[in-house]
């Protein structure tokens, strides 16, 4: 085998109550958000035709960095959490991301390329971990690189995730909501993912924490979004250009909310084309990340 591939969903937050821990297993956020069909595809080759195998030998995965070269949309890029994947797994490797969606716009590419590269990576090199260990591999990652809390485990579950618990498998506790809307989409620009979770988080965690509360009684999407929208304003992090595309999909009967952590808009159905906007549209990602089968 010369390659493998493994695809992501974007993941959505649509409100989340940060916890931070030293360990970057048990590090993690408590919320919910939505695992989209549009997402991240990466394949793993090794670099030159070659397999170096680093495993047993951390002095080597760090020197060696893990990454011998990262490819975003066909242009090179850095991806901390991608590469701390690589020096945990002990490989070296070429790593190629696609993503459908817009990077540090709150659909959480960085953990879907994690993810995507631990799943492919896993299988190209027959590393023998099991799906849990590749997903706790992934979630180390991002979190250690302060890119994200919640997005991997969201991503690996699909549907509508719900974190009621942080952290990775083993430490976090997943439940979901019982429901595949119609998604549409658009994207005014980044926001800072680290920055934000570098900063004050007290407020961000008790809006989350009631946002939670609020969803967990009548666990559907229009909760969901409202809950969302409740906490993107309680929590201080409405940008005002979403918040008033927000405003143009709620005049029109429609129901949006703001991508933790983005310049985005998302909104149920037709919600946002309704109001005028050219937006992307595309489904719920029913089972989560997964290897590509081989043809
Ligand atoms: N062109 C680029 N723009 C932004 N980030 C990039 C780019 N190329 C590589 N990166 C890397 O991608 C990662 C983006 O992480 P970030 O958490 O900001 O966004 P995200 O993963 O898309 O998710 P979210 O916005 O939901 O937090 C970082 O590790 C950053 O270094
Ligand atoms: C912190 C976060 C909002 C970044 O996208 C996400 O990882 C989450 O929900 O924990």
């Amino acid at each position: 085998m010369d390659e493998a591939t493994a695809f992501a969903p974007g993941h959505v937050t649509a409100f989340f109550a940060p916890y931070p821990d030293d360990d970057p297993v048990r590090a993690g956020s408590r919320g919910a958000g939505l695992a989209l069909s549009d997402g991240v595809e990466v394949t793993v080759r090794p670099p030159d035709g070659d397999v170096t195998d680093v495993a047993g030998d951390p002095a080597a995965a760090a020197t060696e960095g893990g990454l011998a070269a990262l490819d975003l949309d066909g242009s090179p890029a850095e991806m901390d959490p991608v590469n701390r994947v690589l020096a945990e797994l002990g490989i070296v490797a070429d790593v190629e991301v696609t993503s459908d969606v817009p990077v540090g716009a709150g659909f959480g590419v960085s953990g879907a390329a994690a993810l995507a590269t631990a799943l492919a990576a896993n299988e190209l090199f027959a590393l023998g971990r099991s799906e849990n260990d590749l997903v706790r591999v992934a979630h180390a990652a991002e979190a250690a690189a302060g890119t994200g809390l919640g997005d991997v485990v969201g991503q690996f579950r699909g549907g509508l995730p719900v974190r009621l618990e942080p952290g990775a498998p083993g430490h976090g506790r997943m439940d979901g909501v019982p429901a595949r809307p119609r998604v549409e989409y658009v994207s005014f620009g980044e926001l800072s993912t680290e920055r934000v979770l570098g900063g004050e988080l007290d407020p961000v965690q008790e809006a989350g924490e009631t946002a939670l509360r609020r969803l967990m009684r009548a666990p559907d999407e229009h909760e969901l979004l409202a809950a969302g929208r409740e906490f993107a304003s309680e929590a201080g992090l409405l940008v005002p250009e979403v918040a008033e595309a927000v405003e143009a999909v709620e005049a029109e009967g429609g129901q949006a909310s703001m991508a933790m952590l983005g310049r985005t808009v998302y909104a149920l159905g037709s919600g946002l084309s309704d109001a005028g906007y050219d937006a992307d549209a595309c489904a719920i990602h029913p089972t989560g990340a997964t290897l590509r089968a081989v043809e």
